[in-house]
């Protein structure tokens, strides 16, 4: 573990300056690609027009005679296209397979410029990330990178979330932790097959009304994944970094795809995975803040002034707390709305309503 007082130096010669601050850039949907499908390939500059981050996957999704393909794809990919103000980011192989010092290398030497975020799969401890974070500064030294790659860490491991908050700390470079649940199942040895979402066994039952064990007790689906998410946005803001949703995997589902992503998004994620174009608009939809929430927030910020003391909006108490809460919505709400005039004006119609 490094010291405090050289947490923020560079670890290799000639390497960029670690940053102090995560960039604030829209990542609603992290949007993922097998670079080397052709088919997936060609909607890239197409889906780079209406995506916040595009994700190319070298990881699980491509199959183990595919991975050099789907290396060589980014790398073209990423030199051929124009990103505009749309992030570029990939998913390695693991750090125990045979693939993930070639991608590495690769990437970093061929794209670093063109990269943004590294996404680094079955982190299991602060270590992966130090051992990663290390190679990252020699790559770019010997590179000649000028600003740094950040790394995203996937929880997926058990060990991974019992160490979650030493791993949003691990780095200066770190980005942010999307939750993988198909992965982390398997580890947990939970006893689901589904990628991500509920499951009906999961579930709460009403006390019974008579004899009958049976008769007229509803039950309540739970969410399987609450207790992780909860931990690891809490890990994620103690350290000043993002939060994610990972894979929903009934791509046809895409109701109960906007429920999983909502509920994540009212936790305190920024964003999710989306696996298919259909998860596209869901999680541009959910994870900007509603007109109607929008202008309640500014609504409320304006009533309570330099924001100390109570007062009563249509019955509704607030004070310093929900101001701090508005804030976060309004600040939210503008950082999406500098980079998406659909959006801006939106918010600003809905804010014009509830003033009249
Ligand atoms: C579970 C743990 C994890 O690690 S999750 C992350 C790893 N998994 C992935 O990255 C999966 C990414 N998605 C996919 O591989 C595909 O979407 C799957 C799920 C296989 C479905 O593909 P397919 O059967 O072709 O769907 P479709 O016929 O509805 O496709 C219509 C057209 O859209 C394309 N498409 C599909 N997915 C993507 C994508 N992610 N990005 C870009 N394009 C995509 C298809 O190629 C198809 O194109 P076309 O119309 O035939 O030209
Ligand atoms: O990589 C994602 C997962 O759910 O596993
Ligand atoms: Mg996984």
């Amino acid at each position: 573990m490094r010291s405090p007082k050289d947490f923020f130096a560079p670890l290799a010669v000639g390497a960029p300056q670690p940053p102090r601050q995560i960039p604030v850039r829209p990542s609603r949907m992290i949007h993922f690609f097998d670079p080397g499908n052709e088919k997936m390939a060609a909607k890239v500059p197409d889906l780079a027009k209406k995506t916040d981050v595009l994700l190319g996957n070298l990881e699980d999704a491509v199959r183990a005679d595919r991975k050099e393909a789907a290396r060589a794809g980014l790398v073209s990919i990423a030199k051929a296209t124009d990103f505009g103000r749309t992030q570029l980011w990939t998913r390695v192989n693991s750090l125990d397979s045979p693939w993930v010092l070639d991608d590495l290398i690769t990437l970093v030497t061929e794209i670093g410029d063109k990269l943004d975020v590294i996404m680094i799969p079955k982190v299991e401890g602060a270590q992966d990330i130090h051992y990663v974070d290390r190679l990252l500064a020699q790559l770019e030294a010997r590179a000649g990178l000028t600003e740094p790659l950040l790394v995203h860490a996937i929880l997926e491991t058990a060990s991974g979330v019992a160490n979650v908050e030493e791993i949003a700390g691990a780095s200066p470079r770190m980005q942010g932790i999307s939750l993988g649940p198909a992965d982390l199942a398997a580890s947990r040895r939970m006893k689901t097959t589904r990628v991500g979402g509920g499951h009906p066994g999961y579930l709460v039952r009403t006390d019974p009304v008579g004899e009958d064990l049976n008769e007229g007790r509803t039950t309540y689906q739970q969410d399987l994944w609450h207790y992780t998410v909860a931990r690891m946005v809490d890990a994620c803001a103690m350290n000043g970094i993002l939060p994610y949703y990972g894979p929903f995997g009934d791509i046809r589902d895409v109701v109960a795809c906007e429920d999983q992503f909502r509920n994540a998004f009212l936790l305190g994620c920024v964003g999710a995975w989306s696996l298919h174009p259909v998860q596209i608009d869901i999680a541009k939809k959910v994870f900007s803040p509603s007109p109607a929430d929008v202008a309640w927030a500014r609504r409320v910020i304006a009533e309570m002034g330099d924001g100390t003391g109570a007062v009563m909006i249509d019955g509704k108490m607030q004070d310093d707390a929900s101001v701090k809460q508005c804030r976060v919505v309004v600040e939210l709400a503008d950082e999406l709305a500098a980079t998406d005039p659909e959006l801006a004006a939106a918010y600003d119609a809905a804010t014009k309503e509830i003033q009249s």
